[in-house]
């Protein structure tokens, strides 16, 4: 069967995007097809597959696969994308509009250039704090505390953390200078370790100054990847935790693929603004499971 689809991506952070409205596709067959769409050498190539779905409960309805095939609870770089092609597509007319993540509802906010929306904001709600919630274990189990700065072993490295869940399990490391970040060792040792029962987005970065950070990801299911828009907001919540940045001021994060602005805000609430990009629309030959 052939499957049309848009590959779009934000800051370099690419998805395969299935219009849902118009393509029906088995429940069974979703991790199969992420893994293959996503492979560079024998599909179209990708850091994973979105799903864009009617809602029963908001405006469209997202859902995000990785590149192993695993479901993720959320996506930011998706989440403006799915806002870009629901109104480029006409299936939401209103700028203002609700979305459906498996972590809940968001609101988006386009910006157009001529008719197709160039810029989104999404409001991305409240992080979560508590090791439990991220979630994250101890050594001797289980606990509500929150993890800001914890000393964190990684092989025979003492290093520290600092654990945020955006819906989306994530972590943080500060360092030096992003360039050395030990993205390639550090991130996939991490990602799967037993002290995260559902894995974790791992994250480096580097403070600039009290508007700016450097970061760079090793996403769950993915790897590398040119940006992670909730790994984004997971580190300007950590900066304000780690006192490094300000509470309900704009911060620019330098991603490999360019700049989100990220704010925590009074409301308790983190916003996000950034680019949603088409790249091609075509056809994907699927022989099915
Ligand atoms: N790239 C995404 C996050 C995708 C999901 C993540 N790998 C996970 O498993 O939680 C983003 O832009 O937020």
């Amino acid at each position: 069967m052939n499957i049309p689809y848009t590959k779009m991506h934000g800051l370099g952070n690419s998805y395969i995007y299935i219009d849902g409205y118009q393509t029906n596709l088995s429940e069974s067959e979703l991790p199969k097809l992420a893994q293959a769409v996503s492979n560079v050498n024998t599909g179209i190539g990708s850091d994973g597959l979105i799903l864009m779905l009617p809602s029963q409960v908001a405006d469209v309805r997202m859902r995000i696969f990785n590149k192993d095939g695993s479901e993720a609870m959320n996506c930011g770089n998706g989440l403006r994308c799915v806002a870009k092609l629901a109104y480029d597509l006409g299936y939401v007319t209103k700028k203002q509009f609700k979305i459906e993540a498996k972590s809940g509802v968001v609101e988006a906010e386009v910006e157009l250039v001529g008719d197709a929306v160039n810029q989104v904001t999404v409001d991305m709600g409240k992080p979560e704090l508590n090791r439990s919630k991220i979630p994250m274990l101890t050594l001797s189990g289980d606990g509500d505390e929150k993890v800001i700065n914890e000393p964190f072993l990684v092989g025979e490295e003492n290093l520290h953390v600092t654990a945020v869940s955006m819906g989306n399990p994530h972590i943080i490391f500060y360092v030096d200078d992003i360039g050395e970040a030990p993205i390639h060792s550090v991130g996939p040792k991490v990602t799967n370790d037993p002290r995260f029962p559902e894995g974790v987005n791992v994250e480096f970065v580097e403070v600039l100054n009290q508007k700016e950070i450097n970061f760079r990801v090793w996403e769950r299911g993915s790897g590398i990847t040119q940006a992670c828009g909730t790994g984004a907001c997971a580190a300007v919540v950590s900066s304000v935790l780690n006192n490094f940045v300000e509470r309900n001021q704009e911060v620019i994060v330098h991603l490999d693929g360019g700049d989100l602005i990220i704010s925590w805000v009074h409301s308790g609430h983190v916003m996000m603004k950034g680019p949603a990009v088409t790249i091609t629309k075509g056809e994907f030959y699927w022989q099915g499971v």
